[in-house]
């Protein structure tokens, strides 16, 4: 669970991840969402939370008013493993129920 990814497991992942990219800067994968309003990017926010300290997992991540852009590693591991496969995941199925802008 908590080695680096093989590139062919990234890249069939990231492929299974709308919006969901190659971090620029390091060895890590993010995406930016913007949410209907304030109340759907903070209610995004609050369900991640609850589901990422679960996993004692956790995003990185910048909230301006509707937007919520997330990076993901596991900082152990040096780069992107199946835990951040997992909470990216776990983060389209709440902001699929949250109030996306379509
Ligand atoms: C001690 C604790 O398990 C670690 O610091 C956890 C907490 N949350 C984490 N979150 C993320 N995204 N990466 C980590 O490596 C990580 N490590």
């Amino acid at each position: 669970m908590s080695e680096r990814l093989t590139a062919e497991r990234r890249r069939a992942a990231l492929a299974a991840l709308p919006g969901w990219q190659d971090a620029e800067d390091r060895d890590a994968i993010s995406k930016v969402f913007t949410f209907a309003d304030f109340n759907a990017a903070f209610g995004f926010m609050s369900r991640v939370a609850l589901v990422a300290e679960k996993h004692d997992h956790h995003p990185e991540w910048f909230n301006v008013y509707r937007t919520v852009s997330v990076t993901l590693s596991t900082h152990d591991a040096g780069g992107v493993t199946e835990r951040d496969i997992a909470l990216a995941t776990a983060m389209e199925a709440i902001a699929a129920a949250t109030g996306l802008k379509a």
